[in-house]
């Protein structure tokens, strides 16, 4: 590329008062765009784990890298520059690694249209290849926010699902306070309208505290609310479509009451499962009760997150776990509990606690387990 570069003359057709401002653009937007990429490179790489993610980035760096000639570098004129003190005040202050990320993406995006279309003065094939790498920077985004999806899902213990209440949003603040990172808004008899309303607030309550939003049944609201992704039923819409209707980054939960629906779930493609009811609850009156046993079974076969539910209160919570449940989902222990945040942590605390030492079992030699 800098062979090319310097074969073909830029700015064959502008007036020369013109050249040194272009270059100046240019210069400015090139290192704008790396910039915002090393900072999304850096969470790819040290947040996520994730050598993929990272390696795309550095790709991206390393072409815009090529691009910023020593010619385009001496056109920098930083004391003349009027715009380097105006920096705006939300780039002051950040309040989530996913508006960081999503800010340092927006700037990368932006600059990269500007010097598509200032390069396209400069140099014959600049806009083309800016074009191209801003595609590139949407699929990165795309593949980035559903990679955190995942990340955050495997990371969640404790799944609360909503019922209807005049305290919903104090109740929801109160457990994301005691550290939930995973909710779903289930309301089987509100209207539509007021639904979408409530579950935009709720994803954006959830979104603060970095917890993932999931829309119960319906898949048009959930988009309709930018929800992290759907929990669908036995009688809910297929999985195979609605995962053509959310694409592939947002999370499908599907709930099971045996092995077989267990097996289907994750054959047809469900990101985590719910498992149960394990016992009766009036949460879902009539609902024929799986039992621990099937906890045991699921504890043994899934090979996907899944969540035990029904009927689970901190007065039944170490049986759960000790059938071998890693992960549980609550309506009423935490939507009717006096103090959500305590409760919050006490369910949160012993399944951390049953982590632990499983963990510490998997590492002893079988004879003292
Ligand atoms: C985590 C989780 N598991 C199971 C369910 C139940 O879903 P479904 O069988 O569709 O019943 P409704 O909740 O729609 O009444 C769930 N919501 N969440
Ligand atoms: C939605 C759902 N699906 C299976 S059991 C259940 C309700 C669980 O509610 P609770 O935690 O109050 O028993
Ligand atoms: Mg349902």
């Amino acid at each position: 590329m800098g062979n090319q570069l310097s074969q073909n003359r830029p700015f064959s057709d502008l007036p020369p008062q013109m050249q040194p401002a272009v270059c100046r653009i240019l210069d400015a937007n090139l290192d704008r765009a790396r910039e915002g990429l090393r900072i999304v490179e850096e969470w790819c790489r040290f947040g996520l784990n994730s050598s993929h993610l990272s390696e795309a980035c550095k790709q991206m760096r390393q072409e815009l890298a090529r691009w910023h000639t020593p010619e385009l570098r001496a056109a920098r004129d930083t004391l003349g520059d009027v715009g380097t003190e105006l920096t705006h005040p939300q780039e002051e202050q950040r309040s989530s690694i996913g508006h960081l990320l999503q800010a340092n993406l927006c700037r990368v995006e932006e600059a990269l249209r500007v010097l598509e279309e200032y390069g396209k003065l400069y140099h014959p094939d600049m806009g083309a290849a800016f074009k191209r790498m801003r595609y590139e920077v949407y699929t990165l985004e795309s593949n980035l926010l559903g990679y955190e999806r995942h990340q955050k899902l495997l990371k969640s213990y404790l799944y609360l699902v909503t019922s209807p209440s005049e305290d919903l949003f104090e109740v929801v603040e109160a457990a994301l306070q005691g550290g939930l990172t995973l909710l779903q808004y289930r309301d089987k008899t509100a209207e539509d309208s007021d639904q979408i309303e409530l579950a935009r607030k709720l994803c954006q309550l959830c979104h603060r505290y970095e917890a993932l939003f999931i829309m119960n049944d319906r898949v048009d609201l959930a988009i309709a609310a930018d929800a992290d992704g759907v929990h669908l039923g036995q009688q809910d819409i297929p999985i195979a479509f609605a995962r053509q209707m959310l694409g592939p980054h947002r999370l499908i939960g599907r709930s099971t009451t045996n092995m077989n629906e267990m097996q289907r779930a994750i054959a047809e493609g469900a990101d985590y499962i719910g498992v149960g009811p394990v016992y009766e609850t009036p949460t879902k009156q009539g609902k024929t009760p799986a039992g621990l046993e099937y906890v045991r079974y699921a504890a043994q076969h899934a090979s996907i997150p899944w969540f035990a539910i029904g009927g689970i209160e901190p007065t039944n919570l170490n049986d759960v776990l000790m059938a071998g449940a890693e992960r549980i989902a609550v309506v009423r222990a935490i939507m009717q509990a006096e103090q959500p945040t305590l409760v919050t942590q006490y369910m949160l605390s012993q399944l951390s606690r049953m982590k632990t030492m499983r963990a510490y079992q998997a590492h002893l030699p079988q004879s003292n387990v």
